[in-house]
């Protein structure tokens, strides 16, 4: 049985009070949702103190964007699985197209986040997908395939959540049709050896469409960025029909 993630990627938005007043509106609607959806929060590193001590004890969990290979040392800007763990995160992502595309992440930098997180019991969502160009060239399952190949080499797929994110899709309203989505979501299936990894699909997820996403055989949930920054909205998506 695979497990339904609907996760809330705040990239660089909200402070620590903006996350405590989000908080504050969001929580109340989870009495509606189903118990075996998990709901995740990826907040900025700031916030996720002070939102580990609110969620004490609910049904969602909290992630990071970003994890370093290395349990210490002079990495500046980075952060380590031991200072996530200990404050309660228990997902992260990795290899996000925005890392990749302006923060020179590799498939070889991802991998060693994969394998760290991984080391200190944190459940990585690798994030996968294709430019508005690799899909105009037909390129798509090509990329795909290379990215898993070299992304998950001695990645445990018992303890793995996949994103497919078509990077076009990303914060453009520009929705991948959900049937494509579930071709290319099942295309990734077949290249797991572990056909029970939850695949979740990102880019321009909304209130609006969130139903017809979720129809979808393949797709076990949900990878949101701007949808997700609003209470009300991100009830709605993690409430879906
Ligand atoms: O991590 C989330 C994705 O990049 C999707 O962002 P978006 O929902 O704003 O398109």
């Amino acid at each position: 049985m695979r497990k339904i993630v609907i996760a809330g990627n705040w990239k660089m938005f909200k402070t620590r009070s903006e996350s405590e007043d989000f908080l504050r509106g969001f929580l109340p609607h989870l009495e509606e949702t189903p118990s075996e959806r998990e709901v995740v929060l990826c907040p900025p590193f700031t916030d996720l103190s002070v939102m580990s001590k609110y969620l004490h004890g609910s049904l969602i969990q909290l992630g990071a964007q970003n994890v370093h290979w290395e349990e210490n040392g002079a990495y500046t800007g980075e952060i380590a699985a031991p200072m996530l763990t200990e404050i309660g995160v228990r997902y992260v992502i990795v290899g996000h197209s925005e890392r990749r595309q302006y923060f020179g992440e590799t498939d070889a930098t991802v991998n060693l986040r994969l394998k760290a997180a991984q080391k200190h019991g944190l459940i990585p969502i690798l994030c996968v997908g294709e430019t508005k160009q690799q899909r105009d060239a037909g390129e798509t399952e090509k990329l795909i395939t290379t990215q898993l190949e070299k992304d998950l080499v001695d990645v445990d797929q018992n303890n793995l959540v996949i994103a497919y994110e078509p990077i076009w899709a990303i914060g453009t309203g520009d929705t991948c049709e959900s049937k494509e989505a579930n071709r290319v979501i099942g295309l990734i299936r077949s290249q797991l050896t572990n056909p029970n990894v939850s695949i979740q699909y990102g880019g321009s997820v909304k209130p609006n469409n969130i139903d017809e996403i979720m129809a979808q055989p393949e797709i076990d949930g949900a990878l949101v960025g701007g949808a997700s920054l609003e209470a009300d909205s991100f009830a709605r998506i993690v409430n879906y029909q």
